[in-house]
């Protein structure tokens, strides 16, 4: 790609593009560089840091005049950032289907049963918090969704192994920030609203507004697949032109569930879809699981695949990794661990907890640092609410103190049937120590993550890991 294929007025000279990048730093000689307006700081200063290391030119919302560098203007960097990178990787009129899962809960296990239910019938590509998977290649990184470049570079090895189905999960950040404006999604799932990272977006309306981009983005030919149980059911579907699925435990819903019966190994229901019934079996755990299959098997029929087939690979899937875990190492109680780490998933999980918790139910939780501070008590509350013993510690506090967002999270609080131990480690251990039989231990907020980030420094921690040690120490 030359810089003239993208930009026919550049009057520049113009050699092979090697990169398109937004930080300065990371600049390959022949690179486009794209200046981003961030958080911190604004890729317009470092204009002259990235020519100076070799880019061809500068994409820039505001011209700097007092610089001697090449630079083209446009309205908004960010999408051009994604236009740019979808050329730079050939991925415009990708042969590839698109599958965008967004809402506040659920997108993790909702892209993972997508993965998995499809995988009998076409080569299936995964991005998500959980990573990139496909063709056998497991792939980390640290984003739900990546920034356009990363994205646009997975597309691209992609393509090139084959891969029929992307099953993604978009976060509001993604679609405020431009990141998938290129991406021609065949199927967008909306899983459901509450209150989170209002620290980016500032309001709830803006959260919504931007979860709601996905939507507006599908033509008419494509297909919305929307929780009809949730609140907004109803904006989301007047958000977009596509044709509208719904499902839940609605009657009035295209896929509806009824009959549901669940247990500590999974649960059983009645799936209406728009031709047959069916009972489903699954070793997923919690109601919405339930909903989050349904998502998936909606989503696989809206690209022409077999119900039957996705009925059947279903009962075979174990827990998505480190979303309602259960670790069995013998003990006389149920121990489940989870990524619920918002007021609402938190919830959910607990109260599906109680369902299966003959005597005592224990949760270990903490709040995160550096953002959405005002979640902290309502999580608090949350957990001595619905649990009967609620062990408050550490959960990625990035530079806070963790005894200060504990302090937050109890602040005003009357009840009682809390504990406070700050070491991650400890808490887990004190739960599982104390539970007897009949009783259950939900750990909550990290699942299957490895890092703790404390005062700048990554410890490493993973919650199954230790769980399962402890476990094994004590009852094998
Ligand atoms: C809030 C957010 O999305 N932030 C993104 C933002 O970072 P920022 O605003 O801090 O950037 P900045 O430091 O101010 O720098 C501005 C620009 O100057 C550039 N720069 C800076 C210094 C320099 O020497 N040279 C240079 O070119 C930077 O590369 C950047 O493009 O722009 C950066 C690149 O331009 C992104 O990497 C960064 O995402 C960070 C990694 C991030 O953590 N994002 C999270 C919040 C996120 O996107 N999360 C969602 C949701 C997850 C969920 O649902 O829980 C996700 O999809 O993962
Ligand atoms: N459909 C759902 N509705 C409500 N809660 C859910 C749903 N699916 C999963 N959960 C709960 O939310 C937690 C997070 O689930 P998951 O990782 O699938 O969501 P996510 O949207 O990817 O989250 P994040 O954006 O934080 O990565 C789970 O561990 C579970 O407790």
């Amino acid at each position: 790609m030359l810089v003239k294929d993208i930009y026919p007025d550049w009057q520049g000279n113009s050699i092979e593009v090697t990169q398109v990048t937004y930080n300065s730093q990371a600049i390959i000689p022949g690179a486009i560089f794209v200046a981003l307006r961030g958080e911190n700081t604004d890729g317009h200063k470092y204009i002259s840091d990235a020519v100076s290391r070799g880019a061809q030119v500068a994409i820039v919302e505001v011209v700097d005049e007092s610089l001697d560098v090449p630079q083209i203007k446009v309205a908004n960097t960010q999408a051009e950032l994604a236009v740019l990178a979808a050329h730079f990787y050939q991925t415009l009129n990708s042969p590839m289907q698109f599958v965008g899962i967004t809402g506040t809960d659920g997108k993790t296990s909702t892209a993972s049963i997508i993965e998995y239910l499809l995988a009998d019938q076409k080569s299936v590509g995964y991005i998500g918090t959980n990573g990139v998977r496909f063709a056998d290649r497991v792939e980390p990184h640290t984003l739900t969704t990546p920034l356009a470049p990363e994205l646009h570079r997975i597309f691209s090895d992609m393509q090139k192994a084959e891969v029929d189905v992307v099953a993604m999960e978009v976060s509001s950040h993604a679609l405020a920030l431009h990141r998938v404006d290129t991406i021609d999604f065949d199927v967008a799932v909306f899983t459901n609203l509450t209150h989170d990272h209002l620290d980016f977006h500032g309001t709830f309306e803006n959260y919504m507004a931007a979860k709601q981009l996905l939507f507006r983005g599908l033509g008419a030919d494509k297909t919305a697949i929307i929780n009809i149980d949730d609140p907004y059911a109803k904006q989301f579907a007047a958000a977009t032109k596509a044709k509208v699925v719904y499902y839940g435990v609605n009657p009035k819903a295209d896929y509806w569930a009824e009959a549901i019966e669940f247990d500590q190994f999974g649960s059983k229901f009645q799936l209406h879809t728009p031709d047959e019934a069916y009972t489903v079996r699954t070793k997923l755990l919690a109601t919405f699981n339930i909903y989050n299959i349904m998502a998936a098997i909606a989503s696989g029929a809206a690209l022409g695949l077999d119900i039957e087939k996705m009925i059947a690979r279903i009962e075979m899937m174990p827990a998505v990794d480190g979303r309602m875990e259960l670790i069995n190492e013998g003990q006389p109680f149920a121990v489940v661990v989870d990524f619920a780490h918002a007021s609402a998933a938190l919830e959910n999980v607990l109260k599906f907890a109680r369902t299966i918790t003959a005597n005592k139910l224990y949760v270990v939780i903490g709040a995160a640092g550096a953002r959405d501070t005002i979640k902290r008590p309502v999580m608090g509350n949350v957990a001595v609410t619905n649990a009967d013993v609620a062990v408050f510690t550490t959960d990625d506090p990035y530079f806070e103190d963790p005894d200060d967002i504990i302090d937050d999270m109890v602040a005003g609080m009357i009840a009682t049937n809390y504990v406070r131990i700050v070491d991650r480690a400890e808490a887990i251990a004190y739960a599982l120590d104390q539970a007897g039989p009949g009783d259950c231990v939900v750990v909550a907020g990290r699942g299957n993550y490895d890092i703790l980030p404390i005062k700048g420094v990554d410890v490493h921690f993973n919650d199954i890991d230790f769980s399962r040690e402890f476990l094994q120490k004590k009852y094998k």
